[in-house]
């Protein structure tokens, strides 16, 4: 278990330039199974979980070639797909969620593929079922083994057939793999309630650089015709819209000045303006987003009709889920209260019990809300140990330390390192006193 050792209270300064998106990169290394293509990926974040995917597109036969940093070439044309039904599958698959999206498109190019037990965040339940059914509407025959959680799907012997599905749920992996298996499918397939985050807008976009056919990218209804075989294509992955939240977060929370650099503003959606219900002044300069030192703090704004602000997760283009930990523990600084409402994860906010524990005001409704009474600065947060729940929480808690007074302990770091690449040198670049001590 690895830790981090955080002396906070200092302000930081300098740029920072985000990563390229794990979300994002976990799809469309996936995609990269569709081709005997070669297909060139820049700005591939260097990150656990997307190295984990690295290494089992590798067990499965692809050839990966690293170009430089972040670039790489990969050619899926000699493959192993004994690989998918063996144990090693089974069991360094379950190290990830991005696994989960090998399925769609090895079903889609082979006619079938397997799940492994899904990893990822223990942040609720996280069902399946929407890749399965659209699977299945694709004509697909779907497989469980309940006693190893192991899922097989197959395609009938005359192939996958395009057809009209509207998805239970917006979901985000499970809209990329059946996209992915629908591109080969015969003829059209139409998805209403499609999920149309940048990762996904991303994907279809790289898919018809390959020769796919899919209009309506960016809405929630996608139509796909089919086609028989895809090219290879060269893609390059946006930046990381949930790396530049937690920043614009720990500037804020850290009085710190603080430029992101090249955020592609155009693929924010509504972070920035979320950021600034809280108060959060964020100037857009260029491709930049520069945040000055909130040496007076932040001021909650308040609704219309002057009730109590409220943050809630939703199916893009709502606010995105992956940053309501970060607006809490920011918000335990600000002038104001606010209701914060995870509406998707049901155990997202446990976290929030280290933060108390720090001193901040925080009372946990139900296992979705919590309201945050801010401190407007008016006492500092105590440093204490901590071990790191699930990724996004492990960064808010990063934040607190960092604006916390004395010498903070991080333990069950790797839950941080799944997405954030070589965090402690960028965050020392800019003066934090943190390090790795195991
Ligand atoms: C590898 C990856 O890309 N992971 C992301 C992906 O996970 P993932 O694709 O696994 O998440 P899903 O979009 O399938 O669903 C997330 C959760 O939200 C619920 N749900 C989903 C859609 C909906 O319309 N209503 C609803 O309540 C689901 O029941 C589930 O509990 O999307 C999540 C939701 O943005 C993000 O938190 C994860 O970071
Ligand atoms: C929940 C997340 O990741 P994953 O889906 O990989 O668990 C996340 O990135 O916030």
């Amino acid at each position: 278990m690895g830790t981090f050792q955080i002396e906070g209270g200092h302000a930081l300064k300098g740029e920072i330039q985000p990563q390229g998106a794990k979300n994002e990169a976990l799809q469309i290394l996936c995609a990269v199974l569709l081709t005997s293509e070669k297909v060139v990926i820049n700005n591939i974040p260097d990150i656990l979980d997307v190295n984990k995917l690295i290494h089992l597109l590798k067990q499965l036969g692809v050839k990966v070639e690293k170009l430089k940093k972040g670039s790489y070439a990969f050619q899926a044309n000699d493959l192993d797909l004994d690989y998918m039904k063996g144990e090693k599958f089974k069991e360094e698959g379950s190290g990830l969620r991005g696994s989960i999206m090998i399925v769609g498109p090895m079903l889609g190019r082979f006619g079938h593929g397997y799940i492994p037990r899904p990893g990822g965040d223990k942040i609720g339940r996280r069902r399946l079922d929407t890749h399965f059914e659209g699977f299945i509407k694709l004509g697909a025959d779907f497989r469980y083994n309940k006693e190893e959680r192991f899922y097989g799907v197959e395609a009938p012997k005359d192939g996958l057939k395009g057809t009209y599905m509207l998805l239970e749920e917006a979901s985000v992996t499970g809209t990329a793999n059946i996209v992915m298996a629908a591109v080969l499918a015969k003829g059209k397939t139409t998805i209403y309630n499609a999920a149309c985050e940048p990762y996904l807008q991303q994907l279809c976009k790289m898919l018809n650089s390959m020769g796919a056919k899919i209009t309506g990218v960016g809405s929630n209804l996608l139509e796909i015709e089919g086609v028989a075989s895809l090219g290879g294509c060269t893609h390059t992955i946006l930046p990381d819209m949930i790396e530049i939240g937690s920043w614009i977060g720990l500037a804020a929370m850290t009085k710190s000045e603080i430029t992101i650099k090249n955020v592609g503003w155009e693929h924010l959606g509504l972070i920035p303006t979320t950021f600034r219900k809280l108060g959060i002044n964020l100037e857009k300069r260029g491709e930049d987003i520069y945040i000055p030192a909130h040496e007076n703090g932040y001021e909650v704004q308040s609704f219309i009709d002057g009730s109590i602000m409220s943050i809630s997760d939703a199916p893009w283009p709502g606010f995105t889920p992956d940053l309501l930990s970060i607006m809490l523990v920011v918000a335990t600084q600000a002038k104001g209260d606010v209701l914060i409402h995870q509406k998707m994860f049901e155990s997202r906010l446990f976290f929030v019990d280290k933060l108390i524990d720090m001193g901040a005001k925080i009372i946990l409704c139900d296992p979705h809300r919590a309201t945050v009474i801010g401190h407007n600065f008016e006492s500092q947060l105590k440093a204490t140990t901590m071990v790191s729940p699930d990724i996004r929480a492990g960064i808010s808690l990063l934040i607190a330390a960092l604006s916390a007074k004395g010498t903070s302990i991080i333990h069950n770091i790797e839950q941080i390192d799944r997405g954030y690449e070589n965090i402690e040198e960028r965050l020392q670049a800019i003066g934090a006193k943190i390090k790795r001590v195991a």
